[in-house]
């Protein structure tokens, strides 16, 4: 059977820590294939995100290093909120037969039935969780009925995107964060200054 992942984020920027989650996944959980899905309309954030262009070429620059990552830009492309649901499902349907994952961190493990039909997501796809946080939000998602819940290995990471936007725009260096290839394009893309 394949097994196949989804990795949703906003992206903005990509970090280590994704980079990371995705190494872990594609390692821990034998990953055919691992998309890495840039979210489109972020409904469940209260910020404006940065382009999406951008957001997908950093997260191309960020993952090129991961074995089985696909960028993909269909939340990119489709309009209204980009709900995962309906990314498993035309995962599901591209893959007939194949064992879904879904990737998440602990954060949003924790809100996880706030999710837009998180009950058919979680009869879609297996949640594959990192830790990251006090455990509470692990222990709540394995709470819930119907749910097939995968806990990777995983060294707690701290970096943010959040902290991270703040790091660039009081001018303090990001690179050891990102990497030098994303770090490159937010200095030649002038992103992050005014956020
Ligand atoms: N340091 C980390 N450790 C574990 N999981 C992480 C980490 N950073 C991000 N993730 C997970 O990666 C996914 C995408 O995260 P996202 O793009 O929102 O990054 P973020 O750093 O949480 O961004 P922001 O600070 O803007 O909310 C989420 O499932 C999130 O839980
Ligand atoms: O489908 C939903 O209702 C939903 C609600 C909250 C988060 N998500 C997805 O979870 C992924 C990580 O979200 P975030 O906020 O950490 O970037 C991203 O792909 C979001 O689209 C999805």
């Amino acid at each position: 059977m394949r097994r196949v992942g989804m990795f949703g984020g906003a992206f903005d920027p990509p970090h280590r820590a994704h980079v990371a989650l995705a190494q872990a996944a594609v390692q821990q959980l034998a990953l055919d294939l691992l998309y890495v899905v840039p979210t489109g309309n972020a409904w469940h954030k209260a910020r404006t995100l940065s382009p999406a262009e951008d957001r997908l070429a950093m997260a191309r620059l960020a993952f090129a290093e991961v074995p089985a990552v696909q960028v993909d830009e269909r939340e990119l492309r489709r309009s209204g909120p980009s709900y995962s649901v309906d990314t498993l499902r035309e995962l599901q349907a591209a893959h007939p037969g194949a064992q879904l994952h879904l990737l998440m961190g602990e954060d949003q493990a924790a809100g996880f039935t706030s999710w837009h039909a998180w009950e058919e997501i979680a009869r879609l796809a297996v949640l594959c969780v990192v830790a990251r946080g006090s455990g509470e939000g692990l222990a709540r998602l394995r709470a819930l009925p119907g749910v097939r819940m995968e806990v990777l290995q995983w060294t707690a990471m701290p970096e943010s995107a959040t902290d991270i936007r703040a790091r660039l725009q009081a001018g303090q260096e990001a690179a050891g964060l990102v990497g030098t290839a994303v770090a490159s394009y937010i200095e030649s893309h002038h992103l992050y200054k005014n956020t």
